[in-house]
């Protein structure tokens, strides 16, 4: 059965390693909508690009083509043959990819890449059960207390827990305009779950 399975959240709600897992028990690609967004954010740091001008980051796609490659082992971001995925998880990135996000246009562009792309497959970001693949099969949102996330996290980042907890919150109420739940999404709150568990519960709401 063809299907689009959406993966919502807040940040570090677990929603990548989710959706991996997902994608890769029904046999299918998981898309990381997160890493155009996290792209876009890094070209501006490197290239010196103003986060709030908009024009100026829609040129900077002109003039450096992203591409999106949604492999089962991982997702990856191409510059014009330049592997720029490890990049993309640092907290300069985290700190302003936000304010990237926040551009009309700007989602516009990274929703026509995910459009683009060859369905079924497992998707994963903020609004994919919203604005982006309205029409999916089946929807989940994920949360969990930002004290749980910023634990989960902190493995990953440099600083203390507190410091990566304040990070997230600040990201989440930059965010909070794009991170409405589908009103048909499934909520799902992780903070007591495992990993295995979450993945069990979405895969009992796929279709057979
Ligand atoms: N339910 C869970 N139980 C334990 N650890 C989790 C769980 N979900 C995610 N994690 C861990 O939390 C961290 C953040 O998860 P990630 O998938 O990157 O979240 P997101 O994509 O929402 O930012 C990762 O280290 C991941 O392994
Ligand atoms: N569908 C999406 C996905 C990400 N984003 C933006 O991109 C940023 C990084 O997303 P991500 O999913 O890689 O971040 P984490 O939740 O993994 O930390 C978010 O903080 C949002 O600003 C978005 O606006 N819409």
């Amino acid at each position: 059965m063809l299907v689009i399975v959406t993966i919502d959240g807040v940040a570090a709600s677990g929603k990548s390693s989710v959706a991996a897992r997902v994608a890769q028990q029904l046999n299918l690609p998981f898309v990381s909508s997160g890493l155009l967004y996290r792209a876009v954010a890094r070209l501006a740091l490197k290239h010196d690009v103003p986060t709030q001008d908009q024009e100026a980051l829609l040129r900077l796609l002109d003039s450096h083509a992203l591409e999106l490659r949604p492999y089962a082992q991982g997702n990856e971001v191409w510059c014009e043959g330049e592997d720029l995925t490890h990049e993309l998880h640092t907290a300069e990135v985290d700190a302003a990819v936000s304010r990237v996000a926040q551009h009309s246009q700007l989602r516009a562009w990274v929703n026509e890449q995910l459009r683009a792309l060859p369905e079924p497959f497992v998707v994963e970001g903020r609004d994919m059960g919203t604005a982006v693949f309205p029409q999916a099969s089946v929807k989940f949102y994920l949360t969990a207390s930002a004290r749980v996330r910023a634990e989960r996290r902190a493995g990953e980042r440099t600083g203390d827990v507190d410091a990566v907890e304040a990070a997230l919150r600040e990201r989440d109420r930059h965010d909070a305009a794009q991170s409405r739940p589908a009103p048909d999404a499934l909520l799902l709150d992780t903070s007591n779950l495992s990993l295995d568990e979450v993945v069990s519960c979405i895969l009992k709401a796929v279709p057979a």
